[in-house]
């Protein structure tokens, strides 16, 4: 056991009063796991500049299960520094990753094999709070709720037992924290669908998540990625992940649709496309390049509240598929070990994806670097 077990602990954390508002490096205390939590020692955590689109998504106010005041942040890597009462999964010193999408292993979900959407603390999650509907965040005496179940923008943060996983110690957490969301999300939504190996790919928005789908489509063998974005910029970003072509829709001939160029230049539409924007006019280009018949469109970027996708239902009838996935469709306790040590085999890329590294103190100012589209991903050292 650690000397901190079982108190109160005092650390920095960014907090986010309100919908809209900066985000403020306050000191906060961190209450001790209660049964089934764990509490982590984050050290690093990662972001977009964008800081994971997801994050800033939440901070604007558009997204419908925001609350505040709140300690954002999902993609982090620490170490277990205590666990409350019944915890087995995990033990003090452990390496771990906390997970956004739970795994419990034992609810309707887990147990029918056929998704990685959790049940177990997926409820209590969105609205902010600890499985017991309580927080152990407080703030100058106030509250502070919790985010995607990890908060992993505090230097110390609780989750319940089922919503982290320990992995390899040789494993460089500066880097593997990144595995908390957007490369495994990409992986994922590659490798857990048939098919990709020989076909045609097209991929919209080359972030994180785009760049991820690139590089993972072209390790299972896709024929040919044609990577589309607006940001000239990310042309040779998409290149370098894999791609064989790159598409800026903004810059077509007359009033030429994307995906009317997509499905001409495809002989007839792609087999696969992935949506990597969260724009839902975007969403609808890459169902519609998808091949009659047989095109599988999904769907991977977060759109804000009320915000719909929409396609003449002709598109559906005549065989193409709209899917999506969250967290790629993986299952973080089951699956991300070995993704660890693919990263350390040298299978998985991570690496490649860090373009910037920030300090605690300069987390927010990664918020206005974000409008630079220089960034792919971010990491902060959460010590500093
Ligand atoms: N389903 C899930 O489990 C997960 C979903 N997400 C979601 O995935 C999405 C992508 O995340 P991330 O890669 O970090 O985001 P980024 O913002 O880093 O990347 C998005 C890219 O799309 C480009 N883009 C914007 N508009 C268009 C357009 N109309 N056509 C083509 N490209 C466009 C952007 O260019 P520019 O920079 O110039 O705007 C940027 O290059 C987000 O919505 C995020 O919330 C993330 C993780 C997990
Ligand atoms: N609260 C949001 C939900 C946004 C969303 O879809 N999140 C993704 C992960 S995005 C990571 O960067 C996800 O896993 N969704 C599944 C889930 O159970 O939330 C909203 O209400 O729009
Ligand atoms: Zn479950
Ligand atoms: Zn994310």
């Amino acid at each position: 056991m650690s000397a901190s077990a079982g108190n109160t602990i005092k650390c920095k954390a960014a907090v986010c009063w309100g919908a809209g508002e900066p985000l403020k490096i306050e000191e906060v205390e961190v209450a001790p796991p209660k049964a089934h939590e764990v509490r982590i020692h984050i050290l690093y955590t990662g972001k977009s500049l964008r800081i994971c689109h997801t994050d800033e998504y939440t901070r604007s106010g558009k997204d419908s299960e925001g609350v505040f005041p709140v300690i954002l942040g999902h993609e982090g890597g620490g170490i277990v520094e205590s666990v409350g009462e019944g915890v087995t999964s995990v033990a003090v010193g452990d390496h771990v990753i906390p997970l956004y999408t739970a795994e419990c292993g034992e609810c309707k979900f887990c147990k029918s094999g056929k998704t990685n959407l959790c049940g177990k603390v997926r409820a209590t999650q969105g609205r902010g709070l600890m499985p017991d509907e309580t927080v152990r965040f407080t703030c100058n005496g106030k509250p502070i709720y919790h985010f995607m179940g990890t908060s992993t923008f505090s230097q110390y943060t609780v989750v319940a037992d089922v919503s982290v996983v320990a992995v390899n110690p040789k494993a460089s957490l500066e880097k593997v924290c990144l595995l908390g969301c957007g490369i495994t999300t990409a992986w994922g939504a590659v490798v857990k669908q048939q098919g990709i190996s020989g076909s045609t790919v097209a991929v919209f928005g080359c972030g994180a998540i785009g760049l991820g789908v690139i590089s993972t489509a072209k390790l299972v063998g896709a024929s040919r990625v044609i990577a589309v974005d607006t940001n000239l910029g990310k042309e040779s970003w998409a290149k370098k992940f894999g791609a064989t072509d790159f598409v800026n829709p903004t810059n077509l001939q007359g009033d030429q649709k994307i995906q009317d160029y997509l499905v001409q230049e495809t002989d007839g539409g792609l087999d696969f496309t992935f949506d990597c924007t969260g724009n839902v006019h975007v969403m609808r280009a890459a169902l519609e390049a998808c091949h009659k018949g047989w095109g599988v469109s999904t769907i991977i970027g977060v759109a804000a509240a009320g915000q719909e996708i929409s396609t003449r239902p002709f598109q559906l009838v005549t065989g193409r598929t709209w899917r999506g996935t969250a967290f790629g469709g993986v299952k973080g306790r089951t699956e991300l070990p070995g993704l660890v040590d693919d990263y350390l085999n040298g299978n998985v890329k991570i690496d490649e994806f860090v373009t910037h590294r920030r300090k605690l103190s300069e987390l927010y100012d990664g918020f206005h670097d974000m409008h630079t589209g220089e960034c792919i991903r971010c990491v902060v050292d959460m010590q500093d």
